[in-house]
C-alpha cells in the first residue's frame, strides 16, 4: 500500500495561517445581479491619477504588481463616503487556462483576467499597512478583462514581463502610464463590502467592479499566462 499524501495548498489551507479567511466578508464573490440593489443616491465615483512619475513591476511570485511609489492621486465619492483614498499598487489575476483568470464571477461567469487598483484611507490611515487592517481602509476597484483588442495603456506593463521572469524580479520603467486609461469607458459598478483576495484576506476593502469588461489581446493574455502563473499556487 503506497501512502497517499495530500498536499493541500490553496485557499483550503488559508484559513489555518490566516483566521480572517474564515470570516463573514469573504471577497471574491459570485456577483448575482438580479440580487443587486439599484445605487440610488449614492454620490459619483471620482479618481485622479498622477501620470508622469517612475512606476516599478515587480513580480510578487504570482501575476504581477506595479507599485505607484506614494506618488499622489485621489480616490472619493461613491460608496466612500468622505473619505479620500490613494492609489498604492495594482496587479492582475490571470487565469492557468484562459477565460477562467477572473476572480469575481458574474452570474457564474468567469473572465479571462482581473484588473485591481488597490487604494487606501488616507483621511483616516497613516499609512498602506495600517489601513489594510481596518473595515473602511482600502478601496479596490476591479476591471473585468475579455480577449479582444490589444489594449495599449496595459501594453506599457505587460512587454516588460519578460524582464521580471522571477519572484522578486522588479523594473522600474519612467514612461508617462494613467491608470485612469485602464478603466472601462462605462463607469457603472456593483460595490461590495469584502476581503483582500489572498493572503491576509484581511475584511478591509470596499469593492468597487465595474460591469464593464475591458478588452485586452489574446497575445496579451498569452503573456501573463506564460510569465505567471495565477495566484492560485500561492
Ligand atoms: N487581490 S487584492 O484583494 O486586491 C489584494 C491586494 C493587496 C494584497 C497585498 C497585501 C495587502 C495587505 C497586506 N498587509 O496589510 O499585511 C499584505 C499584503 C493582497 C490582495
Ligand atoms: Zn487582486
Amino acid at each position: 500500500l503506497v501512502p497517499v499524501v495530500i498536499l493541500i495548498v490553496g485557499p483550503a489551507t488559508w484559513v489555518e495561517k490566516f483566521p480572517e479567511a474564515r470570516g463573514t466578508r469573504q471577497s471574491p464573490v459570485d456577483i448575482v445581479t438580479s440580487r443587486a440593489s439599484s445605487g440610488g443616491s449614492a454620490p459619483p465615483l471620482v479618481w485622479r491619477y498622477s501620470v508622469n512619475h517612475p512606476r516599478s513591476v515587480v513580480n510578487p511570485g504570482y501575476c504581477w504588481r506595479v507599485d505607484e511609489n506614494g506618488y499622489d492621486s485621489e480616490l472619493r465619492g461613491g460608496p466612500l463616503g468622505s473619505d479620500v483614498y490613494k492609489l498604492q499598487q495594482w496587479h492582475c489575476h490571470w487565469g492557468s487556462v484562459n477565460g477562467e483568470g477572473s476572480e469575481h464571477t458574474v452570474d457564474g461567469r468567469a473572465f479571462s483576467g482581473e484588473l485591481h487598483l488597490v487604494h487606501w484611507n488616507t483621511s483616516k490611515y497613516n499609512s498602506f499597512t495600517e489601513a489594510a487592517g481596518q473595515p473602511d481602509g482600502l478601496a479596490v476597484l476591479g476591471v473585468l478583462l475579455m480577449v479582444g483588442s490589444k489594449h495599449d495603456e496595459l501594453d506599457k506593463v505587460v512587454r516588460l514581463l519578460p524582464y521580471i521572469q522571477h519572484k522578486g524580479d522588479k523594473v522600474t520603467f519612467s514612461e508617462p502610464l494613467n491608470p485612469a486609461n485602464l478603466l472601462p469607458k462605462r463607469i457603472a459598478y456593483w460595490t461590495y463590502p469584502g476581503s483582500l483576495t489572498t493572503p491576509p484576506c484581511t475584511e478591509s476593502v470596499t469593492w468597487i467592479l465595474f460591469k464593464e469588461p475591458v478588452q485586452v489581446s489574446a497575445e496579451q493574455v498569452r503573456l501573463n499566462l506564460c510569465y505567471y502563473v495565477n495566484g492560485k499556487n500561492v
